[in-house]
């Protein structure tokens, strides 16, 4: 997945001031930066959701934003923070509404879709909820289940959008490995915002960090993860460890920087 010159702002404000990004295939690049810079709205670029003002996304090859909704959902699936709620939904209806960029124009569903349904429940252990109402779920678990529903459009490039959020320790870490083993195992690609750092850092091959519209920082994360990432791009001043068995970073956060401290750096 390729991003050029993406611009993009909603009424009034600007959101993105020209990103630049390539997230290899197989590659998982986490996408790290303060509340309101503009991740989920890059996610919604990516995903063909919203059409920028300047700038192109390519899928292999192809800009997202000239496909259609159907032709780009087969191609790119997107974990959203929240989902509307769908009264009287049961978990399985609902996952496999992930299937409907691959179904026929009357809306069929294909051979095989079940199957699809069936391996993207047990990729994040929902199945036994399957005839559950999704009304009933717990946030944590209507989490997993979007997860699945993401999963069930089989595509080769996934986005998450803080797919650890509502979930325990336990179900963070669960979550986390399951989309590195899916990585490993189907070679997708996948471009996540996470806001810990902890788990960007440990679970991402790269750490992309956004501030004031653009990239602030881009590699591996022992090389991006410092106190100056922390300061600059997270407003807070903390330390960087290494992890003592993993040798990943390990960030011990302290306090938030003023945010006129914060403004003053500049990351470039
Ligand atoms: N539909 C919208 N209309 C107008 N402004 C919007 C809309 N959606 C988002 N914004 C604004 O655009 C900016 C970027 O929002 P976005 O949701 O992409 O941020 P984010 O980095 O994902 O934030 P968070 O970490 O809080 O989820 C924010 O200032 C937000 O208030």
């Amino acid at each position: 997945m390729l991003v050029e010159g993406l611009r993009f702002g909603y009424p009034g404000r600007e959101v993105l001031a020209g990103v630049d990004l390539r997230v290899e295939p197989g590659e998982s690049v986490a996408l790290v930066g303060l509340n309101g810079c503009g991740k989920s709205t890059l996610l919604r670029l990516c995903a063909g959701l919203l059409r920028p003002s300047a700038g192109r996304v390519l899928l292999d090859g192809d800009d997202v934003a000239r496909l259609s909704r159907r032709a780009a959902a087969r191609r790119v699936a997107l974990l959203h923070q929240s989902a509307p709620p769908v009264p009287g939904m049961t978990v399985r209806q609902l996952v496999r509404q992930g299937r409907y960029a691959a179904r026929g124009p009357l809306g069929m569903l294909r051979d095989g879709d079940d199957a699809v349904c069936a391996r993207a429940l047990a990729d994040v252990g929902v199945q036994d909820w399957a005839d559950r109402p999704v009304d009933d779920l717990s946030g944590g678990e209507r989490q997993r289940v979007r997860l699945a529903m993401a999963l069930a459009q089989d595509t080769g490039v996934l986005l998450l959008d803080e797919p650890t959020t509502y979930l325990d320790l336990r179900h963070q870490l669960e979550v986390m490995r399951t989309v590195v083993r899916l990585r490993e195992e189907r070679g997708l690609t996948v471009l996540m915002v996470l806001h810990d750092l902890g788990h960007a850092a440990r679970f991402a091959d790269r750490i992309v960090a956004l501030r004031d519209g653009r990239i602030a920082a881009d590699g591996p994360p022992h090389e991006v993860v410092t106190p100056r990432l922390l300061a600059q791009v997270l407003g807070v001043v903390g330390r960087v460890g290494r992890d003592p068995e993993g040798g990943w970073p390990v960030c011990y956060p302290d306090h938030p920087l003023p945010s006129v401290l914060q403004n003053e750096n500049h990351i470039h």
